[in-house]
């Protein structure tokens, strides 16, 4: 029986019906895994967790989480099927502080849930509660991505998606970042990022999709992918489908 708990299969999808980006694309996320999508500017990676999410429509193909069909849910019944985004950029409400960005995300908690939860988050991320009193807007744009992890893991979704966590950050920041992802992933949480910073994405990952131009082109485990040369091709112009690369299954 596959493990797989995210299954996206042939997925057609576009902001405009007459004209998808994506073109029949395919993955699978294990539970616990850390799978990383990278690609070309405009290969279609963002597009794929925001029509995951329910936020750009999908014309063919079904996205299944757990073995329940969650093809097109509406965007805000996403939190009651587990599944978790975090978007690029407006990911934290700037004006409020991140103890009121934290009550906020667990509002729809029982209260001592709510309390236990947001007490994890800080243990979790200790900089978040040395600055709980602190306006979001003044954070660095590394806390800033760790409050917005800290907020979208209150509810213990199924599957956190992120896009482009390290959009932004400054080496150090990016640093910073990747090790609090490698510690939830290491914690069993089951995450799907896309990712422009290669680098940094293969080497915390366990597995790597490449898509070009709204398809798959390559995927197998990241420590593979790091080394293989159609990396290159598809980086530098070409945009030939590996026939070695590693299955997800
Ligand atoms: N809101 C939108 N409306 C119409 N087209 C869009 C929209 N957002 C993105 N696109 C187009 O969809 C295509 C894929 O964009 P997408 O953002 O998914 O690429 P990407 O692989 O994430 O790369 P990048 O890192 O450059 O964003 C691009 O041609 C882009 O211009």
């Amino acid at each position: 029986m596959s493990n797989a708990l995210l299954t996206v299969s042939g997925v057609v999808a576009g902001y405009r019906r007459d004209l998808p980006i994506l073109h029949g694309i395919s993955l699978e996320v294990h539970r616990g895994e850390l799978v990383t999508i990278v690609g070309p500017n405009g290969a279609g990676k963002s597009t794929l967790i925001k029509a995951i999410a329910g936020l750009v429509p999908i014309s063919e193909g079904r996205v299944e989480l757990g073995g329940t069909d969650i093809t097109s849910l509406a965007t805000h019944k996403m939190g009651a099927a587990s599944v978790a985004y975090v978007p690029q950029t407006d990911n934290v409400f700037t004006t409020l502080t991140i103890d009121e960005n934290l009550r906020l995300g667990a509002a729809a908690l029982p209260r001592s849930l709510a309390k236990d939860r947001i007490a994890q988050a800080y243990e979790r991320f200790p900089a978040l509660r040395d600055h709980r009193d602190r306006k979001a807007r003044v954070l660095s744009g590394g806390q800033r991505q760790l409050l917005a992890f800290a907020r979208s893991l209150l509810t213990e979704p199924a599957l956190l998606m992120l896009d482009e966590p390290s959009a932004g950050l400054s080496p150090a920041a990016v640093s910073e970042v990747f090790g609090h992802l490698t510690d939830l992933s290491d914690d069993g949480i089951t995450i799907l990022m896309v990712e422009q910073n290669v680098k940094a994405a293969l080497a915390i990952s366990d597995r790597t999709y490449v898509f070009a131009e709204g398809e798959n082109r390559i995927d197998g485990p990241s420590g593979v992918l790091a080394d293989d040369p159609d990396m290159k091709a598809i980086y530098f112009g070409g945009t030939k489908r590996s026939t070695h690369a590693a299955s997800a299954g």
